[in-house]
């Protein structure tokens, strides 16, 4: 058993405090709202972010300080932008040394920064290098349901990858390790630009080929830019890549395709956040991957499009157009140059 702090209690902190307390480790559940934590430690639910029971093993806590007594593994499960501010508050708390683990799916405008990137800037003693991710294709209300779900962890330090593998792996939750963490990092978040694309698709109306064609062209743009710096290519056709991407862009539990279905019903950004209530991170990581591309010339005409729709009220049919007219070329281009990219390295 593993004295474990989930730190984030949304949907996806409670559903990785599920796996942890279903495998025996002793959880505690940290949330920045003391009224949720009463909620959770008198009533057993966290009903704004997830429909299910929690077992009362679970303890939930407001004080960050409490929640961290001898544990040995921090999860960390806050939105992105939120990452440097709780770390900076951990770093301030913590006493002993702990395994980090983060399955947070973001990176961070301007910087162009990986959580892991993030979390090591932010603590003392901690190197980018020895933080863990999680990703996959995992929907926080599957994965409460005990449904079959595979993930990926990943570290520079393969002993604190099978660390965690070994923690969260169970018979309905799959646990693989890799080593290529800025592949399985920019995976799980650039995906969400192609699920807010997939989500403006059908809320025009569009259909299955439509859909396809955004999942496969959006899958090159994710591995040109993942590459440019420094992920495997090949990482972007394992779970945290194409699997991510498929599950992201075909499910209705995802708030990124949500978030998008409603703009291509005409409604605006705000207003859409607004009825959201959970983090959309696709957002800010538009946001990070168009700055980035302009800046170093890499081709990524989908995530330009949704840039546009985003922040410069563009209409999303004027952006379908767009991307339907662009100069012919041949399909392979992209795969070709980074397959000998690769076999040359
Ligand atoms: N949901 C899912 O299925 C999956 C999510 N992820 C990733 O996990 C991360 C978290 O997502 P998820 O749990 O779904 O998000 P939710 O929106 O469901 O919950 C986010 C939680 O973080 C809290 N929070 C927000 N800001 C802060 C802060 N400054 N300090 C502390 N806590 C804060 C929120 O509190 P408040 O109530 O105040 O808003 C809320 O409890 C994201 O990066 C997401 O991409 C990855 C895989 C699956
Ligand atoms: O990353 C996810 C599933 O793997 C969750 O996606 P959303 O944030 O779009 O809900």
């Amino acid at each position: 058993m593993t004295k474990v702090a989930v730190l984030g209690a949304g949907s996806w902190g409670t559903a990785l405090s599920l796996v942890l307390a279903d495998n025996g480790h002793d959880v505690s559940l940290w949330t920045h709202r003391q009224e949720q934590a009463e909620i959770i430690n008198s009533t057993h639910k966290n009903e704004k972010y997830l429909n299910v029971m929690i077992p009362k093993e679970i303890r939930a806590y407001h004080n960050l300080k409490d929640a961290l007594q001898q544990v040995t593994v921090i999860v960390l499960v806050v939105p992105t932008k939120a990452i440097r501010e709780v770390c900076k508050n951990l770093d301030a708390v913590l006493e002993q040394n702990v395994t980090i683990i983060h399955a947070s799916k973001g990176i961070e405008p301007e910087s162009l920064k990986r959580v892991s990137q993030m979390i090591s800037e932010e603590m003392n003693g901690y190197k980018d290098k020895d933080i863990v991710v999680l990703s996959g294709p995992s929907h926080a209300e599957e994965v409460a349901q005990r449904q079959p779900t595979t993930v990926t962890v990943s570290s520079m330090n393969e002993r604190n990858a099978q660390l965690a593998q070994d923690l969260f792996i169970n018979k309905a939750f799959r646990v693989y390790t890799s080593t290529d963490i800025i592949g399985i990092e920019l995976g799980g978040a650039l995906k969400n630009i192609i699920a807010l694309g997939a989500g403006i698709s059908d809320g025009l109306g569009y259909g299955d080929n439509a859909k396809a064609a955004l999942i496969t062209r959006g899958l090159a743009e994710i591995a040109r830019l993942g590459t440019s710096l420094g992920a495997n290519p090949l990482t972007f056709l394992g779970l945290p890549g194409v699997g991510d991407l498929i599950v992201t862009c075909t499910s209705v539990h995802s708030r990124n395709w949500r978030a998008g279905n409603l703009l291509g019903k005409g409604n605006k950004l705000d207003d859409v956040l607004d009825q959201m209530g959970m983090v959309v991170e696709g957002v800010r990581t538009t946001k990070a991957a168009y700055q980035f591309a302009k800046k170093q010339n890499i081709e990524m005409p989908i995530t330009l499009g949704i840039y546009e729709i985003l922040f410069n009220d563009k209409e999303p049919k004027q952006v379908v157009e767009q991307l339907m007219n662009r100069n012919k070329r041949e399909e392979m281009d992209d795969l070709a140059r980074l397959l000998s990219s690769m076999y040359s390295q």
